[in-house]
């Protein structure tokens, strides 16, 4: 062997025995809660990126909780943590002080979502942003950057290693891209100073008591990212579940469409547009909904400084008998069901501040279908896995016509 190639395999193999060394001599702390940690950095992410890229995620999680009980300690994303399982931490977690559980997320997520995004501040930062937001997601919201914004978001569960050609540094070159675009619309919205037409329009015009913006430059650059990530793939995700389940469930598909009927019988012409009063008659559709995401939720699991996949309650027989059975009626009446044990939405004072958005813009479109059009599923054997968001391997080709 050539001396270069020597010094190459050795400088290659050096760091990896060093590791090993240290592992084997250090001792774990005593009061750590069991499991490892892993390799650095990577620790146990790309096990769990390919168990949720099979739709094997929660198995993963369950195959966990056997082997090490519901706390446990690993190492994602970059980020050495703490595994949190079951309805008790749920309840930990939505309810606890933020001095005991600040919210932080794993380094990928940070660094393409912003230091400055809602999902990084605590006490009263998050007050001010959420409060922003807030009052912005009562109209509706949305715009292009379609493509980069995908991007983004492939990399957002990913090893934050940024070497050229991986996903992670794809994201950060999207993110940067995106940045740059957001920054210039704050520009041009300052010279326009037009009143609350969109998101950056809104938060810009916020002032507080002295007069001077609620928010920064920089902190709506990463409120933005933050809104148009949560607030796309969430309810696009929903809306692909409930498409796939009203093709499939002739049953359900029959209640959903004797309830739009009735609205849209109610209304004088076809050009009428949908009350708030319209909506909350959409009871069926959405606890047809809220079923549908009882299964298979759109966040499969959430960070503070800890993680957990809160969502696994919603397949706990003791709260869900029969929890795989598709049922809307669970939702019909929700008295004896524990507190934080469906948290599609999440809870407590980080509760997903998009729900009422999310449920408008999801009982609107299912209204316009139903009523209109009728649809068939090109595919018929098509499963999905998450990367991080539910994908279906094959798309949801479907076949869709006007109704006669
Ligand atoms: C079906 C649709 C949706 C689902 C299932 C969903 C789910 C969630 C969940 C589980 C959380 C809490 C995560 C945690 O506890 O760490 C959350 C937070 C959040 N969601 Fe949603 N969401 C949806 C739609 C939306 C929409 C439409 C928007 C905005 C346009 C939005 C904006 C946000 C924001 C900004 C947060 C962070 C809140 C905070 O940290 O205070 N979401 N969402």
């Amino acid at each position: 062997m050539e001396h270069s190639s020597i010094l190459i395999s050795l400088s290659l193999i050096l760091p990896l025995i060093i590791f090993l060394l240290i592992t084997k001599t250090k001792k774990s702390p005593k009061n750590l809660p069991p499991g490892s940690f892993g390799i650095p950095i990577i620790g146990q992410s790309l096990d769990l990126l390919r168990a949720m890229r099979a739709n094997k995620g929660e198995d993963w999680l369950q195959d966990r909780v056997r082997k090490h009980g519901p706390i446990s300690r690993l190492n994602l994303f970059g980020t050495p943590t703490v595994f949190l399982h079951g309805h008790a931490a749920n309840k930990f977690i939505y309810t606890c002080s933020e001095k005991i559980l600040a919210n932080q997320q794993p380094s990928s997520i940070r660094r393409l979502c912003g230091e400055r995004s809602i999902m990084e501040l605590n006490g009263e930062d998050h007050k001010r942003v959420r409060g922003a937001l807030m009052s912005f997601l009562k109209p509706e919201a949305r715009d292009t950057l379609v493509k980069l914004f995908e991007h983004l978001v492939e990399g957002a569960l990913a090893v934050p290693i940024n070497l050229p050609f991986t996903r992670f540094n794809k994201s950060l070159h999207a993110r940067s891209k995106i940045r740059d675009i957001i920054l210039e619309l704050i520009q041009e919205k300052k010279q326009q100073l037009k009143q609350n037409q969109d998101l950056i329009s809104t938060l810009l015009n916020m002032r507080d008591v002295t007069n001077s913006p609620i928010l920064s430059d920089e902190e709506i650059v990463d409120n933005t990212i933050v809104a148009m990530i949560a607030g796309h793939d969430t309810t696009s995700i929903l809306l692909t579940f409930l498409i796939k389940l009203l093709a499939e469930n002739s049953e359900v598909y029959k209640n959903v469409l004797y309830e739009q009927e009735e609205i849209a019988r109610g209304k004088t012409s076809s050009n009428e547009l949908l009350t708030w009063e319209d909506l909350g008659k959409m009871k069926y559709t959405w606890r047809m909904a809220t079923e549908s995401m009882r299964i298979n939720p759109p966040v499969f699991c959430s960070f503070r400084k800890v993680i957990w996949a809160g969502c696994m309650t919603h397949m706990d027989e003791s709260i869900y008998p029969d929890p795989s059975r598709f049922d809307p009626s669970r939702f019909e009446n929700q008295g004896g069901t524990p507190p934080y044990s469906f948290v599609a939405f999440g809870g407590g004072p980080r509760m997903c501040p998009g729900y009422e958005f999310a449920r408008i813009e999801t009982l609107t479109l299912i209204h316009y279908l139903v009523t209109g059009f009728q649809w068939k599923l090109s595919l018929q054997d098509n499963f999905f896995g998450r990367d991080p968001m539910p994908v279906f391997k094959h798309g949801l080709p479907i076949r869709i016509e006007l109704k006669k």
